[in-house]
């Protein structure tokens, strides 16, 4: 792997957690106002297809806490079909990964003490990419249904985070995934 690149704060507390703990690294807690982690994306990084806000041919996912988890919800569209009824694996795909990103996203920010958006936070923004996507294809996935996925703080560290997440459609569970989030390289900017 390359040398660091990406600035984080001095304060980070690097750390690797069990399940359900990670919620916990701080009392400074960010974004329970409704707000999505995506809507305090910098502008330079919001045109991304699947999340990004300034897209305007993109999904627009949105991503919010939800206890010690977030939850994402998406509802695709009639030309999102992979067999005449059925949802395409890589628009699934696609909706756990930026639920993915910006569950690491959110969870840096908390982690940190630091609160997405807040207009007095003049530290670099923190902003994380795929480095790594699993996804299992459980039960074909109906279309017309929204779908609700939520995600968990598996591992954070100074320059990684690790997302579990869960896709259901109704009450099916219809994938599962994993995300290994990095910050994102000044090669990226
Ligand atoms: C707020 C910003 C929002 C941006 C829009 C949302 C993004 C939506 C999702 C995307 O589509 S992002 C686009 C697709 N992803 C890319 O284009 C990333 C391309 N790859 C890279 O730029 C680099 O390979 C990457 C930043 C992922 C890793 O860089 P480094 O190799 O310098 O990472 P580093 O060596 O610092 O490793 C840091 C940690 O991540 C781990 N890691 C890095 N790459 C990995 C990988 N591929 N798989 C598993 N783990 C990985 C690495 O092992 C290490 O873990 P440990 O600390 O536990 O040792």
């Amino acid at each position: 792997m390359a040398a660091a690149r990406a600035v984080v704060p001095a304060s980070w507390p690097e750390r690797t957690a069990g399940a359900g703990t990670v919620g916990r690294m701080t009392s400074h807690d960010t974004l329970h106002d409704g707000t999505a982690f995506q809507d305090h994306y910098p502008p330079d990084v919001a045109a991304c297809f699947g999340c990004g806000r300034l897209n305007e041919h993109g999904h627009h996912l949105r991503t919010t806490w939800d206890g010690e988890g977030t939850v994402t919800r998406f509802t695709p569209g009639p030309e999102q079909t992979a067999v005449p009824g059925y949802v395409y694996g890589g628009l699934i795909a696609s909706v756990i990964d930026c639920a993915g990103t910006g569950t690491a996203a959110g969870a840096a920010y908390r982690a940190a003490g630091r609160t997405m958006g807040d207009p007095d936070d003049h530290e670099p923004p923190l902003r994380f990419v795929t480095g790594r996507l699993e996804v299992d294809y459980l039960a074909p996935t109906p279309l017309g249904v929204e779908l609700v996925v939520r995600g968990h703080i598996d591992e954070i560290k100074a320059r990684k985070v690790v997302v579990s997440l869960e896709m259901a459609a109704g009450d099916t569970v219809v994938a599962r995934g994993r995300v290994i989030a990095v910050l994102m390289p000044a090669t990226m900017e």
